[in-house]
């Protein structure tokens, strides 16, 4: 799932960088206690002025942007832009307001309307659920929106809010899951609805050429089902540092975890239900080892722990695991009947327990869809080679590409690993779209392609290079669905100017499944009690 920081890491959700931060109007204090000198709000460029008003294409902003619009209407929004309102907040840093939830954001906010008498504006509350009445306090506000904190649910929508679901004693604070008050299959339909929204918002499809979204398929497990996590903690400052000597117990100042919800500020976190039970185990360890030694760190660490099959036994059972924390120790998994191996530190899904069945339906839909029998599979953005290994055993040619060099070496031992005949999978490393130069001899009408690529999705010459491979068929796995959403688009349009519809690789049907991840065919959202925020510098995702 893409860029594996995924909210399960607890990094904060994105907020628009322009955003009005009334905590600016409170002095700031240096190290040494003294006023720092305030940002000057005349100083930002016509650039981040713009930017200002126009959320980065495809941006987690630009995502809860088109929320807003839903919500307040396009007129509304376009007139506020005009007259230059659209980024004064009707509400002031600390208002405590109450609110009635609407709607919910594809980061998995509730949004209301501010109350009356203010004007359209919305305000983005976490934790909170359509239908419910809130109180709430503004802590920041940006284009058209405040966010504010979920101070009390007046009301509870008792169809979808059950307390007693929560497992984590961080829910609520912590950045990395929104959803655990309600049931799995709301959970599941909520993740429908954002793909439905990703397609009718990013595509720029005419509506009558949007894919039918089929239903979410759902993890085998809810908690317990992540196999890394990267909680992180800040070194000590210079006057914290003196004071270390003493101190034998974890300094207050000291906090060793995730992101607290709509800030940058870490907050400690002993346990997370949703990591497994490897990890969790380790966690605590961890944690002695670093606050022992924490008068040593001269800057922040992000940890790593990542859940292995234990490699010092080949043949120990599957059930004896160990949590890596080197970067560059290799992991193993099993999926399936078969290994994989990797580096720590380099890309591997997150969520071992939708693998199989990620894979399975993705040959599924290959097969069901195939009027001329597939031989030949491309593994685009191919990582250790998931997909390549685990689709083997259908076609009669396999070859992947990655940007990653470790993950290539690693995904030719794969191949090796899990007895694949030799010259049948190949891997190179390089750029995606340098795979169409290698793969010209293949036959068209029997070559499939699968794309997995980051959250940034595609780029245009790779999918220039795509609509002119005309193979048969394209699978699209993606834990970005709204640059899935764009991918898709640009790649029908393509083939509409291209007028071979023939070649047509795209499904007419985009299906959700499994925890984040999309394909064209496919639109996988990954992780169970999460929203699959995704973006930049901040948080989440398979
Ligand atoms: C979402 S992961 C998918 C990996 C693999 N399909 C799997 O399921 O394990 C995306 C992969 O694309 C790789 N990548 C990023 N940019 C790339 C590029 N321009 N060309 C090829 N691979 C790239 C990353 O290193 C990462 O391994």
């Amino acid at each position: 799932m893409a860029d594996p920081e995924t909210a399960a890491t607890g990094q904060a959700r994105a907020h628009p960088s322009d955003e009005q931060d009334f905590s600016r109007k409170k002095p700031r204090l240096d190290d040494a206690g003294k006023h720092k000198k305030q940002p000057s709000k005349h100083k930002k460029s016509r650039a981040a002025r713009k930017r200002d008003l126009h959320p980065e294409p495809y941006s987690p902003d630009d995502v809860l942007h088109r929320d807003i619009i839903q919500i307040i209407g396009k007129d509304v929004v376009d007139k506020a832009l005009e007259d230059g309102s659209a980024k004064t907040s009707p509400l002031q840093f600390h208002d405590e307001v109450e609110l009635e939830i609407v709607g919910i954001s594809s980061g998995g906010d509730g949004l209301a309307l501010a109350p009356a008498p203010h004007r359209p504006w919305v305000v983005v509350v976490p934790f909170s659920l359509p239908g419910e009445k809130v109180r709430a306090r503004v802590y920041r506000s940006g284009l058209m929106h405040s966010l504010a904190d979920l101070l009390e649910v007046i009301r509870p929508n008792a169809e979808l809010r059950d307390e007693s679901r929560v497992e984590c004693k961080y829910f609520g604070s912590c950045a990395g899951c929104q959803y655990q008050m309600v049931s799995y299959e709301t959970q599941l339909g909520l993740k429908r609805d954002v793909v439905v929204k990703a397609f009718k918002n990013f595509s720029d499809l005419p509506q009558s050429s949007l894919p039918e979204i089929g239903s979410t398929i759902g993890s085998p497990l809810q908690y317990g089902y992540r196999t890394k996590i990267t909680p992180h903690f800040e070194a000590p400052r210079q006057n914290q540092r003196q004071a270390l000597d003493a101190a034998e117990a974890k300094p207050e100042w000291l906090k060793i975890g995730f992101n607290k919800v709509g800030t940058r500020t870490t907050m400690d976190i002993e346990d997370c239900p949703i990591a497994t039970k490897t990890i969790r185990d380790a966690l605590t360890p961890m944690r002695e080892g670093i606050i022992s030694k924490i008068h040593t760190y001269k800057r922040g660490v992000s940890l790593l722990l990542r859940d292995s099959l234990d490699m010092s036994d080949v043949a120990a059972s599957l059930d004896k695991h160990v949590c890596i924390t080197d970067q560059k120790a290799t992991v193993r998994e099993q999926v399936g009947g078969m290994r994989f191996e990797y580096q720590a530190g380099s890309f591997f899904q997150n969520n071992n327990s939708v693998l199989e069945p990620l894979t399975t339906y993705v040959k599924d839909a290959i097969f069901a869809r195939a009027t001329t029998k597939p031989t030949h599979l491309v593994d685009a953005y191919c990582g250790a080679g998931l997909f390549s290994i685990m689709l083997s055993p259908h076609f009669d040619v396999v070859t992947g590409i990655e940007l990653s060099a470790d993950s290539i070496r690693f995904a030719t031992r794969n191949a090796e690993l899990n007895g694949i005949p030799e010259g049948k999978c190949t891997f190179r490393a390089g750029d995606a779209a340098d795979i169409f130069a290698t793969v010209k001899s293949f036959p068209a009408e029997e070559t499939v392609l699968i794309i997995d690529p980051p959250r940034k999705g595609c780029d245009e010459n790779f999918i220039r290079q795509l609509v002119e491979f005309k193979c048969s068929t394209v699978v699209y796995v993606s834990c970005n669905v709204h640059t899935q959403a764009r991918d898709v688009g640009m790649i029908l349009k393509k083939m509409e100017e291209d007028g071979d519809g023939k070649t047509s690789p795209v499904t007419q049907r985009a299906e959700t499944s499994f925890t984040p991840r999309s394909s064209i065919f496919v639109d996988k959202s990954i992780s169970p009690l999460t929203a699959n925020r995704g973006g930049k510098g901040q948080h989440s995702r398979l």
